[in-house]
């Protein structure tokens, strides 16, 4: 595969492999002058001696349209009529080949290399539904920023902590391009195993994507990542995917299918035990928070397609961080989570504490007496406090200056309120983006404090895995980082004909040696506690 341009001398392209039906070039059409005569010179010439078609600049895309091999064309949606975005993926295939073939045969160290081009108007969830290689990843900010959706592997680190995270800030730095990303996240327990359906996850898994689609209000992008010279061999592959490429620009808001059961794990009284054991443990004083969670499972008649549930969520949460994981397919990781662990511009950092909740009101006037009855609440204050606590004791030794709001906040999502703290801090020089995660996961505001002692309760007292519920899911780049915390969110495997949902997380707090909250007691041992499902876990019945 070459690509050719007007200013290139012709040269014949290697041929790959023999393809009987590439088309014929067709002539260029009363081509009259003596510019537009040497390109169809080119293109005539070079075209018999390929096996794949070739690409040319941008002038002549016409005609290298026209060279797409007939079973290529099948491939491409709409076969037989070049949809709209045949364009870009003559220019994205032109830069590719071209860099491709360009690229040296031998390097000591692979390197990485990003090529971009617009891609006009696009649907971000339909592109990624599209898309065939895996993994599938979607990712947007909390303040509706750039929509990224990215499919397959030009290259994937994993490992067993934040630690293994370190590799990808060398090959980050190597590729010197900010816009490179890694995209991926983490188990909330990596040293638990992981149940089944966690599985294709890993406990720690990033991947720089074959090809992005990043949606902005300044306009969209399509890229292909290559690792270099690595990709020299997969070019016709590359290639292939590129041509097969549908880049939709509006997507369908298909209709979810009703749940039919529920299933509960631990059940009610699993669940009230676990308090039990939580309550006393704050009265030892061995424990100043937990956050137990709990899954819930949710039987469907059909198949629970999680692109739409995605778009779905992601139209009833502004305000949240969107993401979806799709590792192997079918096996999805789909959330809606109203808290950063952090973001990271060069050495500056933002993160938050987020604990406390009440629902938003029905009306205006409840809605108030709802803020006011959070922003008042002891017992969510002292909550929140120590997930205040803990971020402070965990980014201390790791920033030169940190500043940890002293009041809290409301933070006021569609459904829900919480509290928040906002953290802004410049780390130490050197400090990487595999420290911070090591040292800000789990937070109390997912685990609890002391951070130790929690996880070892949660471990002893949960009987499944949370997988990747509350852990961090997000990217990382040369300059910049930016991780959820993976709540409001659940497991859905497709596969089967049945999924199960779940997710119920109850933070139990009593403050230590300042009482409990009597009538939360009550009101759980009563069973009377509203279950406010704040994750959605759907997985085969086969759990
Ligand atoms: C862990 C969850 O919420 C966290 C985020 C906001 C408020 C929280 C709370 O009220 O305890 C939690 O810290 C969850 O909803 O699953």
């Amino acid at each position: 595969m070459c690509s050719l341009s007007p200013r290139t001398p012709a040269k014949p392209c290697s041929p790959v492999h023999r393809n009987p039906r590439t088309r014929r070039p067709t002539g260029a059409t009363g081509s009259s002058t003596p510019f537009e005569r040497l390109i169809e010179g080119i293109v005539s010439e070079a075209a018999p001696l390929l096996d794949t078609p070739c690409y040319t600049s941008q002038r002549d895309d016409r005609e290298a349209q026209d060279l797409l091999s007939s079973e290529r064309r099948g491939r491409i949606r709409g076969a037989g009529k070049p949809d709209a975005s045949a364009r870009v993926r003559w220019l994205l295939a032109e830069k590719v080949s071209r860099t491709l073939s360009a690229s040296p045969e031998y390097s000591e160290e692979d390197r990485v290399t990003r090529i971009s081009v617009n891609a006009g108007p696009a649907d971000a969830l339909a592109w990624l539904r599209g898309q065939r290689s895996h993994p599938r990843f979607y990712w947007s900010g909390r303040e509706g920023g750039a929509e990224n959706a990215a499919a397959g592997t030009a290259d994937l680190q994993t490992g067993d902590g934040p630690e293994d995270v370190e590799v990808l800030g060398k090959r980050l730095r190597a590729a010197g391009d900010p816009e490179v990303r890694y995209y991926g996240g983490g188990r909330f327990d990596p040293a638990r195993g992981a149940e089944e359906g966690w599985e294709p996850f890993g406990a720690y898994r990033f991947a720089l994507p074959r090809f992005e689609l990043r949606v902005q209000t300044s306009g969209t992008t399509l890229s292909c990542n290559l690792v270099l010279p690595r990709d020299r061999e997969r070019q016709e592959e590359i290639l292939a995917q590129i041509e097969g490429m549908w880049i939709p620009s509006e997507g369908d808001d298909e209709p979810l299918p009703e749940p039919l059961d529920r299933e509960d794990t631990p059940d009610r009284r699993g669940w009230e035990n676990n308090v039990r054991y939580a309550l006393s443990a704050f009265s030892e004083g061995r424990l100043g928070k937990v956050v137990l969670a709990r899954r819930a499972g949710l039987g469907f008649a059909e198949d629970l397609d999680g692109i739409s549930l995605l778009r779905k969520l992601r139209d009833a949460t502004p305000g949240c961080f969107h993401f979806y994981v799709e590792p192997v397919p079918g096996t999805a990781f789909v959330g809606a989570s109203p808290e950063r662990l952090y973001k990271r511009e060069g050495r500056f950092l933002t993160s938050e504490a987020v604990a406390g909740t009440r629902p938003r009101g029905a009306s205006s006037d409840d809605d108030e007496i709802l803020r006011d009855e959070l922003l008042g609440s002891e017992k969510d204050r002292a909550e929140h406090g120590f997930v205040r606590i803990g971020i402070g004791e965990a980014l201390g030794p790791l920033c030169e200056d940190l500043e940890v709001e002293e009041d809290v906040s409301e933070m006021k999502l569609a459904s829900r309120r919480h509290l928040v703290s906002r953290v802004r801090a410049r780390l130490r020089e050197g400090v990487m983006d595999a420290e911070v995660l090591g040292a800000l996961h789990p937070t109390p505001a997912v685990g609890g404090y002391p951070n130790r002692g929690a996880l070892e309760d949660i471990r002893a007292l949960e009987p499944f895995d949370r997988g990747w519920w509350a852990g961090p899911v997000g990217w990382v780049g040369s300059d910049a980082a930016e991780f959820a915390v993976g709540i409001r969110s659940g497991l859905v495997r497709g596969a089967g004909s049945r999924c199960s949902r779940g997710g119920h997380r109850r933070g139990v707090q009593a403050r230590r040696g300042m009482g409990r909250d009597r009538a939360e007691d009550r009101r759980l041992h009563r069973g009377v506690r509203p279950w406010k499902p704040r994750a959605l876990t759907a997985s085969g019945r086969t759990w």
